[in-house]
């Protein structure tokens, strides 16, 4: 007997996910299934197979047996299709088959199902399952023949209960020599078997060739070759055949991906696919206006996509507003539902889902407002990989929270898979089969057709939206993908976002460090680092360096006049520990805004390096400050300068807030020692010069308007 004696039968009435990843694994050993039942309504009982059924694939093969029923040296294999993967070769399988001396083998599990009375009828057995799984089984022809006409059965009866009760019957059992593969030497069902399985990675000596992954059985010490994930399982089989057979690895990256995609390259603008984008802002989020321009960004044409926004939260309202004025026009549509009209969550979602199937789309694309897609060709490339479902992965910078779960609890809540968090941190990189997506995905448009809302909907009782919506795409077994062969973005952490503050997102520093630099870190911050840099030096020991925004500076000044309380620049100041102040200003302290951590974090990350670079030899980490940290306010009809003065520091920071000669004139910085004075001060730079004795210094006069700066007496 070789391969060729060997024949395949699977049933699949139609091409889902799983389908697919079946015929990827079969191609992978050269095997050509038999497909039963391809293109006819499934006659086996529910789709969802919660209840018995499946008499109708028994009845399939039957039928296609009937040309092959005289040929007695022919072996069939009968596989589930959806829920199964091979994991070796028909040469493999057949000698494993051929050593268990059965003639008619059936996989088992610890289950014994339909019917669990039957159980103590069942021959004990010293090592691995009892009872019979009718997913996966081989036998020579003849054997099964015998087994398949034992009796009749209709086509919504139940296949298991079948052949239970032709193993059950002993002489029967005897005669056509049946047997079960209770050790998974061959056939591995996983339901009630996961905590046995893992995969094994035989790492090759030669750098060059990849590493292979193989199902290992650590309690029968077997290598499975057939492997069928029933049951809660399936989502075993899902994290399996992210590797296996030969799906991933770390030369090639993700194998399988490349294949049935789409290439929109070439595509005249008409012929693109047609988008439904919702958005969905339900918590107020920082960074969202930068959130909402990265959408805009995308590289797609608008008139090919439809923008639906949903926004729960009030404080949104005027900057969803500016968004949709200015660029709402561009999309092919738009439909917004606004957070006056109080609409729930999940009756949003689902209004969005019915309104993509109204407008004839291909693809459904969900944002959340906390999504950052940095890459604006996610869109392109998502729709490229030509999937079901596929979110872009999206982690929160530097921390291990991301929009997926590689694995779930009996219950469909989190559980962490053994390659989480090397997807998360991009060690791995490709396109993974997981249980739980959220916050970004594309869907195609032609599963939410094909499903009303009493089946995909976002709306179940005690589950959130995103938990009730995968969970019935993992019920209808399509697969969930979240792919990170590329970076695509990041997700903002909207936890402690506190919109009573002015200028709320000034706060963020912690939460959201790297969107903080971006909107308030200056642009040409990191040039200051530039090899052969030569640092401006407006005075001797004096140095000069772009620092913050713009933008920050407008919100520091936004939010010290929102909060109002100036000083009244007399020496005695009780917020100060001494209580002391020799040259007082009018101004107001950090830690009377509440922003003293912030902005030590500030002088830690950015002001400490622009330090060490120009005053060798000094390395205060992190710099202290003693309260010396305030905005000043000069005015000439209030406090219009300084008189000469040391500051109670190593070495002072001063940063210009707005700009001389256009909101006021006069003012500056001046070294008596030096005769030397800053008065071109450009808003977003900061002077940095050292506190006491060679520095003496003053504030010079300020004839009209408002000049403020921000001080900071570092390490006093
Ligand atoms: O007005 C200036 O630029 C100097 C301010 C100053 O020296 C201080 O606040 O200690
Ligand atoms: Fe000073």
């Amino acid at each position: 007997l070789t391969k060729d004696d060997v024949l395949v039968y699977t049933v699949a009435t139609e091409e889902t996910d799983g389908y697919l990843r079946y015929m990827d694994s079969a191609k992978e050993f050269g095997i050509k299934p038999n497909i039963l039942g391809f293109g006819q309504e499934w006659k086996g009982g529910k789709e969802i197979r919660t209840k018995p059924g499946g008499g109708w694939k028994i009845n399939l093969l039957k039928e296609a047996l009937q040309k092959h029923k005289d040929e007695s040296d022919k072996v069939v294999l009968f596989t589930d299709a959806y829920d199964v993967i091979f994991s070796n070769n028909l040469d493999e399988i057949l000698k494993n088959f051929k050593a268990t001396g059965a003639k008619v083998l059936f996989g088992a599990e610890p289950f014994c199902w339909p019917n669990p009375e039957l159980a103590p009828m069942y021959p004990e057995v010293k090592d691995g399952k009892r009872f019979l799984n009718s997913g996966l089984y081989m036998g020579y022809v003849p054997e099964l023949l015998k087994l398949l006409y034992r009796k009749s059965i209709g086509d919504d009866e139940d296949d298991q209960l079948y052949f239970t009760e032709a193993y059950l019957d002993e002489t029967f059992r005897e005669s056509i020599k049946m047997k079960l593969d209770h050790t998974s030497t061959l056939f591995q069902n996983l339901n009630g078997a996961t905590s046995e399985i893992e995969i094994y990675v035989n790492e090759s000596k030669d750098k060059k060739i990849p590493e292979k992954y193989v199902v290992k059985n650590y309690f029968t010490h077997t290598e499975p070759m057939v492997i069928h994930g029933n049951g809660f399982s399936k989502l075993t089989l899902n994290y399996l055949g992210n590797y296996v057979p030969n799906m991933w690895n770390s030369l090639e990256g993700c194998i399988k991906c490349k294949e049935r995609t789409l290439n929109l390259a070439n595509q005249p603008v008409k012929a693109m696919p047609l988008v439904y984008m919702a958005i969905f802002i339900e918590v107020n989020t920082p960074f969202l206006e930068e959130g909402l321009q990265k959408v805009y960004n995308l590289d797609y044409p608008k008139e090919r996509m439809h923008l639906f926004i949903h926004n729960a939260a009030k404080y949104h309202t005027s900057l969803v507003k500016n968004f949709t004025e200015k660029y709402a026009s561009e999309y092919l549509s738009f439909k917004q539902i606004l957070a006056e009209d109080g609409t729930p969550e999940w009756t949003a979602r689902d209004l969005s889902l019915d309104q993509s199937t109204a407008k004839n789309v291909d693809w459904y694309f969900s944002l959340d407002s906390i999504v950052h897609l940095d890459n604006p060709q996610t869109l392109r490339l998502l729709i490229e990989q030509n999937r079901s479902v596929v979110a872009p992965l999206l982690v929160r910078s530097g921390k291990a929270w991301s929009n997926f779960w590689g694995a779930l609890t009996k219950d469909g809540f989190y559980a962490r898979s053994k390659d989480y968090l090397e997807i998360v941190y991009n060690k791995k990189r490709g396109l993974w089969n997981v249980p739980f997506i959220t916050n970004a995905y594309l869907v195609r448009a032609s599963i939410i057709k094909r499903y009303d809302r009493s089946i995909l909907t976002y709306n179940k009782p005690d589950t959130d939206p995103d938990m009730a919506f995968c969970r019935t795409f993992r019920e209808l077994n399509i697969f969930l993908y979240v792919s990170n062969r590329v970076d695509f973005g990041h997700l903002i952490n909207a936890d402690n976002f506190d919109v009573t503050l002015a200028e709320p997102e000034m706060y963020q520093i912690f939460d959201n460090e790297m969107d903080w630099e971006a909107r308030y870190i200056h642009e040409d911050y990191q040039n200051n680092f530039a090899p052969g840099r030569v640092d401006k030096q407006p005075c001797p020991d004096v140095y000069w360096f772009p620092i913050v925004s713009l933008r920050f500076c407008n919100s520091l000044i936004s939010m010290m006049e929102s909060y109002g309380k100036w000083s009244a620049g007399t020496s005695y100041d009780e917020r100060l520990e001494g209580g002391y102040e020799a040259v007082p200003t009018r101004d107001i302290h950090m830690n009377q805004v509440g922003w003293e951590p912030h902005w030590l974090k500030f002088l830690q990350k950015y002001v400490r390096p622009l330090q060490e670079k120009v005053f060798l030899g000094y390395n205060h980490d992190p710099p202290r400050t003693s309260g010396g940290n305030f905005v000043v306010r000069y005015r000439p009809d209030d406090q219009p300068f300084l008189k000469p003065h040391h500051d109670s520091s190593t070495y002072t920071i001063n940063i210009a807030l707005n700009q001389v000669g256009v909101d006021y004139e006069g003012g500056g910085c001046r070294f008596i020692r030096y005769n030397c004075s800053v008065v071109d001060t450009v808003p977003g730079w900061v002077i940095m010069h050292p506190g006491q004795l060679t520095h003496w210094h003053e504030g010079l006069y300020v004839t009209k308007g408002a000049r403020y700066i921000m001080i900071s007496f570092v390490d006093p």
